[in-house]
């Protein structure tokens, strides 16, 4: 008897494929694909124009460039919070001009935490779902899970106001793992911590993102911090926003301090920062 294999088995091989470097061009999934984007606002600014952009499933791309050469934007667009004046834009099966974030598989991170003040931890985690009208027991479950996942399951009946910057996007972060998303967006998480914060929180974010499977785009000022996070670094320039180069990072992973410290990573930044 031919058995088939589970959604989430195959899921779990194919990322382990990705993070081998052993993804033949037939295999590739593409989760996000950008068309010729181009975006005018109505107060006549051209933020993006000829944007182009393929996302394979399980991959981790960051998003690079000056201030104001529209990463913000071109992250709105692919959760479908933005519209777009020109091209097209596929999310897995659907297209995001059509679908609301909460139906296409995707959750987004801010720069600000935007937690909740009066609800603790697990009810700032839980609240997606809650929206959804999941049940309470399954969502309190799939919040701990998060949460445990973000190492805080010890504060799940902590205020906000009780816990550090990078204690508050932990559960930000796990808020947004909460509904189980295909496609994790996140628009410059780490700005605001200081450097030892957001070194652990890197760390952090690769080990979830190995241990789901889930395909990350993150928006970063900082060259570094993309080198060091990304399977490909997507470096724009300004005025208007377009893409200059798509960099793959192709060092192996778990990625650690040694990384950091290599001749390859000064080498990378260095080339990529040239772009900017
Ligand atoms: N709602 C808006 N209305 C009009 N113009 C906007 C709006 N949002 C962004 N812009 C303009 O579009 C351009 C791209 O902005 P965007 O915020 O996407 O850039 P960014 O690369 O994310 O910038 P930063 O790194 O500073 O956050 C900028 O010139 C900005 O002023």
């Amino acid at each position: 008897m031919i058995q088939s294999k589970s959604k989430e088995t195959e899921d779990h091989a194919y990322k382990e494929k990705v993070l081998e470097g052993n993804v033949t061009q037939s295999s590739v999934r593409s989760i996000v694909k950008l068309k010729g984007i181009r975006k005018q606002y109505n107060t006549g600014v051209l933020a993006i124009d000829h944007v182009s952009l393929d996302i394979q499933e399980g991959e981790f791309v960051s998003i690079v460039g000056p201030s104001g050469c529209g990463k913000s934007t071109l992250l709105r667009i692919i959760a479908g919070l933005g519209d777009y004046s020109a091209g097209s834009v596929e999310i897995a099966s659907g297209d995001a001009k059509s679908k609301g974030s909460r139906d296409s598989g995707l959750s987004y991170v801010f720069q600000d935490a935007t937690l909740m003040p009066w609800r603790t931890v697990l009810d700032n985690v839980t609240l997606p779902l809650a929206l959804r009208k999941v049940p309470k027991a399954e969502r309190e479950a799939a919040a701990l899970e998060k949460l445990k996942m973000v190492g805080l399951e010890k504060y799940a009946d902590a205020y906000p106001r009780q816990l550090s910057g990078g204690m508050k996007m932990r559960v930000s972060i796990a808020r947004a793992l909460a509904s189980g998303p295909k496609l994790l967006l996140m628009d410059e998480p780490f700005g605001a911590l200081d450097e030892m914060t957001r070194y652990r929180l890197n760390s952090e974010l690769l080990h979830i993102w190995k241990d789901t499977g889930i395909t990350v785009v993150f928006v970063t000022h900082n060259v570094q911090e993309a080198v060091f996070l990304s399977t490909k670094v997507v470096a724009m320039r300004a005025h208007p926003g377009r893409i200059r180069e798509i960099v793959a990072i192709d060092h192996p992973y778990p990625r650690g301090d040694e990384f950091r410290s290599s001749i390859a990573f000064t080498e990378l930044s260095a080339s990529i920062s040239s772009l900017l």
